[in-house]
């Protein structure tokens, strides 16, 4: 079984260049019993990882605050306790927040964008969102377009584009600028087989230092993710290669529903291996 082998390999000729930045530059992810919750309801709890180089999966039942763990670690939610470390400034200081989103490119699971932008206006703009400069923009927005394939569709309008291309038009937004880490919340959700797998080739293709998806779709790990994080219980249940979850339980599958009640929607019911 292929676990992400062609990651980071065969990168589109257009990334080369102002690109090349990214796979020479890396970055460094560190949580430490990071707290977070909304209201007076606590959803993470003292959760501890660091993220390897590659693509990490993270795997966690409904509710179990995936989405929450991502808006933190992207600077949209600020930590309630413990610390969120890129490259070593913590990223509740301004200078670190700002220094952290020159660093992050970010997909969120329902993106928001306007039907009638075209796809390069609409890269363009979040290049805009990331402070990169005028000048540099309609490059960096063509080379991020060609890494996810979209080159000919450039100039068709978000609200006309399929759900399979509309997601690589988000990848395109989140990428521009090449960022060296990248966080996609479920960006595999609504894609039908063949879309699932032009998704993975561009996935593989990039040459960020790490990214960051969440999913549902344990086939989708076992395809390109190195590393998984399994999160339940408001804590961090598993960490470790890929490999070594399948080798110990069999598939990716087996090995998270061993270490996650999935029974219990509130993602509470995690079962000590
Ligand atoms: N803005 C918010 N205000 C209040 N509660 C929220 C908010 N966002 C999320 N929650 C709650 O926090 C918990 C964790 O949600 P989160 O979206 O982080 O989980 P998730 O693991 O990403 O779930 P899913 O797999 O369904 O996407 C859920 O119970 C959710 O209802």
């Amino acid at each position: 079984m292929s676990m992400g082998a062609g990651a980071h390999r065969g990168c589109a000729p257009a990334l080369l260049g102002v690109e090349q930045r990214a796979r020479e530059e890396s970055v460094e992810v560190q949580v430490r019993e990071m707290v977070q919750g909304y209201g007076r309801r606590r959803i993470l709890d003292g959760v501890t990882f660091t993220l390897d180089e590659g693509i990490t999966a993270l795997l966690g039942p409904n509710g179990a605050g995936k989405s929450t763990l991502m808006r933190t670690l992207v600077t949209d939610l600020a930590p309630r306790g413990g610390e969120v470390l890129i490259d070593g400034r913590p990223v509740d200081t301004r200078s670190g927040r700002h220094a952290a989103r020159e660093r992050i490119g970010y997909l969120p699971q329902n993106f928001g964008f306007d039907a009638r932008f075209r796809v390069v206006e609409y890269v363009e703009y979040l290049a805009w969102l990331r402070g990169i400069p005028a000048s540099q923009r309609p490059a960096a927005a063509d080379a991020a377009i060609a890494a996810v394939g979209l080159s000919n569709q450039s100039r068709m309008t978000m609200g006309s584009l399929s759900g399979g291309m509309r997601q690589r038009a988000g990848i395109a937004g989140a990428i521009v600028g090449s960022p060296q880490l990248l966080v996609l919340d479920e960006p595999t959700v609504g894609l039908d087989p063949s879309q699932r797998a032009e998704f993975r080739r561009v996935l593989t293709s990039l040459p960020t230092s790490r990214i960051l998806l969440s999913t549902h779709l344990t086939d989708d790990v076992e395809a390109v993710a190195q590393h998984v994080i399994v999160l339940a219980q408001g804590q961090i249940a598993h960490q470790g290669p890929t490999a070594e979850l399948i080798d110990t339980y069999g598939s990716v599958d087996a090995g998270y529903l061993a270490l996650v009640d999935v029974g219990d929607p509130a993602g509470q019911g995690v079962v000590t291996p």
